[in-house]
């Protein structure tokens, strides 16, 4: 029989090193450049592309089925996809789920997001491994016509991540109020109904499924825009401040958020919660230092030990910056490390209910173990009142 022949690619990946993988275009045509992550989680990838973290760079999925189970706006993060593209193993089959609303291709496709399918991502992976997050372009031309030499130059050309605040690109325009609770429970527990503490969130990129955490622990939820001033915080009374997730580098974004942090430090006992971006900038207020990863944490399945109990959670993780643990300075203590490779995943300060996670608590990758942290919070508050 006749071999068929291998189909023209349609999608090109360059990484500013020149190295070059071809393959087969999906959701939007054009040019994108951006950082490049892996992420190892099976399941959630229309999570993770709206997921405002993800602003700046391109995902890479290990495991090789994605899109198969199409899109339901159910599942957004945000309104749109904020990772600039996705790189997979194979092209995605057409969706089986009883919840899809769409394919996921068409889905990028009217968001102006460019994927690439048919890639080795096991060697990929191997290489963000190896040299660190590259800077790549990724081109989508149905007629497979790429200017290779143009497409390296363009991934050299992107600035990287470091120094970059990627949160006001994102974060709301204007404050509102949020009351839906989450859908899914952790193992018997019975979600707070009527709304206890008055709970002011900042948006650097926040999660939808923070806020309904918040919200199932009994918060009365305000979310303001990522540059409000601790005085505009503190107009509304809150009985304790959250700080979300979000992109970008926190020594960037906390030229604004740093100070904030500090004056309600310095001003109020008000309890504080921090996760991912909002831990970085709670540890950058306090005194510590952020860095830069060699490739991040992206997955669900990271184990993350609880200092004070010795308990291991399996966590969802997405950051490429971490808070070194080194420069934490006295009274500031590391309440959680990862198993995978030590870095710091919490922090607290020894004699206030101020805390912070690098994990994200409002994932359930599975198992729910984090989601004490939001009940650890309204705690904080329902002691203080
Ligand atoms: N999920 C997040 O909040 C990410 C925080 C930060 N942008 C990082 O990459 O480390």
């Amino acid at each position: 029989m006749a071999q068929q022949p291998s189909p023209r690619p349609t999608a090109c990946l360059a990484l500013a090193d020149g190295t070059l993988f071809f393959g087969h275009g999906f959701g939007a045509t054009g040019e994108t450049t951006a950082e490049l992550c892996f992420n190892t989680a099976m399941t959630g990838y229309q999570e993770i592309m709206t997921d405002p973290s993800y602003a700046g760079q391109i995902v890479t999925f290990t495991f090789p089925h994605i899109g198969n189970t199409g899109v339901t706006p159910e599942d957004d993060e945000t309104a749109d996809p904020v990772a600039a593209g996705m790189v997979v193993k194979w092209d995605p089959t057409v969706a089986s789920s009883w919840r899809a609303t769409q394919e996921l291709g068409d889905w990028l496709a009217a968001r102006g997001r460019i994927a690439i399918g048919g890639v080795d991502t096991r060697r990929l992976t191997r290489a963000i491994r190896q040299s660190g997050a590259p800077h790549v372009a990724l081109s989508h031309d149905p007629e497979g016509n790429f200017d290779v030499e143009s497409l390296v130059a363009a991934a050299r050309g992107f600035a990287g991540l470091e120094g970059v605040d990627l949160a006001k690109d994102v974060t709301c325009a204007q404050s509102y109020h949020w009351n839906e609770m989450r859908w899914a429970w952790p193992d018997g527990y019975l979600p707070q109904t009527a709304p206890k503490h008055k709970v002011v969130a900042i948006d650097y990129g926040a999660k939808r499924n923070i806020l309904r955490c918040l919200a199932s622990a009994g918060c009365d939820v305000t979310v303001l825009p990522a540059t409000a001033t601790a005085e505009e915080v503190l107009a509304h009374d809150p009985d304790g401040v959250f700080l979300s997730n979000g992109p970008g580098d926190p020594a960037a974004t906390g030229k604004y958020a740093v100070p904030m942090i500090q004056k309600i430090l310095n001003t109020t006992d008000l309890p504080m919660f921090g996760i991912c971006l909002g831990h970085q900038m709670l540890a950058l207020a306090l005194g510590a230092q952020t860095i830069k990863m060699n490739h991040g944490h992206h997955g669900a399945n990271h184990p993350v030990q609880d200092k004070d109990t010795g308990k291991v959670e399996i966590t969802s993780m997405n950051h490429g910056f971490a808070v070194d643990s080194q420069s934490l300075p006295e009274g500031i203590l590391e309440t959680h490390v990862s198993l995978f490779d030590g870095s710091n995943c919490g922090i607290r300060m020894k004699d206030r209910p101020v805390y912070s996670v690098q994990h994200h608590p409002e994932a359930s990758p599975g198992p729910q173990d984090s989601f004490y942290l939001f009940e650890r919070f309204a705690a904080h508050m329902a002691a203080r009142s």
